[in-house]
């Protein structure tokens, strides 16, 4: 068990599936993500939905005592697919206005197996990240090689110059659940006594 003093209190935006289809292994690693994700003190923000494994990681989150914000936009905001057991749960005009609220609320971003929804979500913060617009820690959570078609084809972007060796080692791959907090909390207390550059103390300067 981690010392509680000792671990940094983060508010760790989850990006995961919202389909029902899908093998429910991946709903039992959401719920795991949710158990761990409170077990270390911190709080989630999601999108807001209790369907499939955004409902997991909320419901197992809330379980273990965390604080849930879910930010969900109007036209996705239903009776039977919002979570209203969140302790807040914000409805925001349009798709861009809940994207927004979601980086500006999180200090760390966890993807799990998803779909386009997810992958949209994921693609827009690493390319916002390898841009520098912002330092927050990135990392997927992979145990089964899931992402594999997604690391060759970057791979294969990086080879031919589309894609730098720096935006792709943005993102950090960890295997178990375990393993992406660990490096999520590490990550995170880098970023938070991150030495600023000299350029970035000019640009600070009055
Ligand atoms: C079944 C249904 C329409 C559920 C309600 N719909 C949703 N509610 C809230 N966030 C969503 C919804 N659909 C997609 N998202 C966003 O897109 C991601 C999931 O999309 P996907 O299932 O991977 O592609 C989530 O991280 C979530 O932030």
């Amino acid at each position: 068990m981690p010392d509680p003093r000792s671990q940094p209190k983060l508010t760790i935006c989850v990006y995961c599936s919202s389909k029902e289809e899908i093998d429910e292994a991946y709903k039992d690693l959401a719920g795991q993500v949710g158990t761990e994700l409170a077990r270390r003190g911190h709080a989630l923000v999601w999108g807001g939905g209790r369907v499939s494994c955004m409902g997991a990681v909320a419901r197992a989150a809330r379980q273990g005592g965390a604080r849930t914000v879910g930010v969900i936009p109007k036209a996705l905001s239903t009776e039977e697919l919002s979570d209203y057991e969140a302790d807040e749960l914000l409805v925001t005009e349009t798709m861009r206005e809940r994207k927004g609220e979601m980086d500006r609320r999180a200090d760390a971003f966890l993807t799990l197996p998803g779909g386009l929804g997810t992958l949209e979500e994921l693609l827009e913060i690493w390319v916002s990240r390898s841009l520098g617009m912002h330092d927050k820690p990135l990392v997927v959570l992979d145990p089964d090689g899931f992402y594999e078609p997604l690391r060759q084809q970057v791979d294969a972007l990086v080879e031919r110059g589309f894609v730098s060796p720096g935006a792709r080692d943005a993102i950090a791959w960890a295997k178990d659940v375990r393993e992406a907090f660990d490096v999520l909390e590490r990550e995170y207390a880098r970023h938070v006594h991150r030495v600023p550059s000299p350029e970035e103390v000019l640009e600070a300067e009055p």
